[in-house]
């Protein structure tokens, strides 16, 4: 057991005080040694290789070296058979530099990398931009090669946990992870900022807040603990705020174990500031979690600097609040905190007690009746819109049955057949164009050529692109209820009025002195008009 215990942290005298950020986040981190777990047959075993699926390469590299292939890593069922695979990368002409194709990883051919985001003891995590879709994700890439299968086991475990708790709200959504080059990748979500981050940017977290950030928290912990799961890692650093700017998400499974079967055997403390005081003594329970929560509710609510070491450490893990901190919280936070960050592990109030909460109670059920109103709303959008769809479908269909109905009755319209009248030639203009023949050409059509306007002088001044002029009189066809009166005309036409006059049997036909074209439904009518001119 001795070999467990990890060593005392450094006293120092301190007195507590608020945060202070120098710009280097992990300066004040102190972290103890870790402890190198033995391996032993009986052990706790990382990976359960017979879930791991390793599959698809993608790799552009030597065949040779399979480390150099990328490898798609999950532990999903055949269900997800998607989670199997990698995407193929992008066409190679995408990628910036036309360096040489087969050097680059996965990484670097299927994401631009925009920003880092923040680095801790395992990986560094950079804002990317995925080629393929354009969107935005989080990749956090391992700092250290893989020493061994053991560490590489280890490492892996994390996939393992980000795809347990990826469908939970109030965790970080996982998208696929893959190793290449001894490193592994995790692609996720792309969260606003982390809660550390977040403390930074406000100070003064406003109370209200603090209980929200609370309920999310003990949510996402209660979905680890009820899988006999402990996280060891909780502090704000590891808590994420999602692209809605309220929700936070639980991250960084790296440390998560099976209580069951860790005990001291592979378990890896936390950070030392949110640790709870039975992991020196290689105590690691659900309760160390409970601990590691309350401490970090009690940094986010007073900005206060936690101690990683000396007396004002053992003093927090005695249950010594500073009180000119805590006064400023109301009292029914401090009894909160206080009962999460009992020194005993046993008289610490589990996930579920604390979620009994009255004010933790009355929030979820305002949070559930809010999603209930926001699910009902969306569904009412939704089905208005459906029902708005339809409702112009039906218009457009009604609009549609009285246009067929209209072109049916149109065309089945007895057709008069034309008996021009022959009247005797006339002898002035004014006569001659009164006896003009009223002429209705139907062009029916489907070619563009068909479709276009059609003139008169188009197939009687020779130029005929119809060819009507070989097909012998032109059809007087009574279809179109044309306006007679119409007065409108093509200043063309009245050159082609005497080849009509000339060829057509109508010359001697009366007729009004109308031209004008139509077109419905690809007809052309045309009532030839005869000008002055
Ligand atoms: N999905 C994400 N979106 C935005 N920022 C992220 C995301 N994941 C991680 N980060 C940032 O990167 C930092 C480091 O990530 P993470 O905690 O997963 O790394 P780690 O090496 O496992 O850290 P630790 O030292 O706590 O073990 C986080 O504190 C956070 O600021
Ligand atoms: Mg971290």
């Amino acid at each position: 057991m001795d070999l467990h215990r990890l060593p005392l942290p450094e006293l120092r005298d301190d007195k507590h005080r608020h945060k202070q950020f120098n710009g280097n986040e992990n300066s004040n981190r102190f972290r103890p040694p870790k402890y190198k777990p033995r391996v032993s047959q009986g052990g706790y075993v990382a990976v359960d290789n017979n879930n791991l699926n390793r599959s698809q390469s993608l790799g552009s590299c030597s065949a040779n070296n399979s480390s150099n292939i990328a490898h798609a890593i999950s532990f999903r069922g055949v269900e997800f058979p998607d989670a199997n695979t990698l995407p193929a990368s992008p066409n190679v002409h995408d990628v910036s530099s036309s360096t040489d194709f087969d050097d680059r990883s996965h990484f670097e051919l299927c994401f631009e990398r925009l920003a880092k985001l923040g680095e801790g003891s395992f990986g560094e995590v950079f804002q990317v931009r995925d080629r393929s879709d354009g969107r935005l994700y989080a990749v956090k890439i391992s700092k250290q090669l893989f020493r061994g299968e053991q560490y590489r086991a280890e490492r892996l475990e994390e996939v393992r946990r980000y795809e347990e708790f990826s469908d939970h709200e109030n965790c970080i959504r996982f998208i696929r992870a893959w190793e290449q080059y001894d490193r592994l990748y995790m692609q996720m979500e792309l969260c606003r900022e982390s809660l550390d981050q977040y403390l930074q940017r406000c100070h003064q977290i406003p109370e209200e807040r603090i209980w929200h950030i609370l309920l999310d928290l003990l949510r996402a912990l209660k979905s680890l603990h009820d899988r006999n799961l402990i996280h060891l890692d909780i502090k704000p650093d590891n808590v994420l705020i999602g692209e809605d700017d309220e929700t936070c998400k639980l991250a960084d499974f790296g440390l998560v174990i099976d209580v069951d079967r860790a005990n001291s055997q592979h378990a890896t403390e936390g950070d030392s500031r949110y640790m709870a005081p039975e992991i020196l003594q290689g105590q690691f329970s659900k309760a160390a979690d409970v601990f590691s929560l309350g401490i970090a509710m009690l940094e986010l609510a007073c900005y206060m600097d936690l101690p990683s070491n000396g007396p004002l450490w053992h003093e927090l893990r005695r249950g010594i609040l500073p009180e000119d901190f805590i006064d400023k919280i109301s009292k029914e936070l401090q009894l909160v905190i206080k009962s999460m960050m009992m020194p005993d592990p046993a008289d610490r109030l589990t996930t579920d007690q604390l979620l009994s909460h009255p004010k933790l109670q009355k929030m979820q059920k305002n949070r559930k009746s809010l999603i209930t109103v926001n699910k009902l709303s969306r569904s009412f959008r939704k089905s208005r819109r459906v029902v708005y769809g339809k409702v112009c479908n039906w218009k457009s269909f009604a609009y549609r049955c009285l246009f067929y109905l209209l072109e049916l009755l149109h065309l089945y319209k007895p057709i008069a057949p034309a008996q021009p009248t022959i009247t005797p030639a006339p002898s002035s203009p004014s006569t001659c164009l009164a006896a003009m023949p009223r002429l209705e050409y139907q062009l029916v059509g489907s070619t563009p050529i068909a479709n276009r306007d059609c003139y008169a002088s188009d197939f009687l001044t020779g130029d005929d692109p119809l060819e009507l002029s070989h097909h012998g009189t032109p059809h007087v066809i009574n279809s179109t209820p044309l306006n007679h009166n119409q007065s409108s005309r093509r200043s063309s036409l009245g050159k082609t009025i005497p080849t009509l006059e000339l060829d057509s049997p109508f010359a001697n036909v009366s007729s009004p002195k109308v031209f004008d074209t139509s077109s419905f439904r690809r007809k052309k009518l045309f009532v030839l008009d005869y000008d002055d001119e």
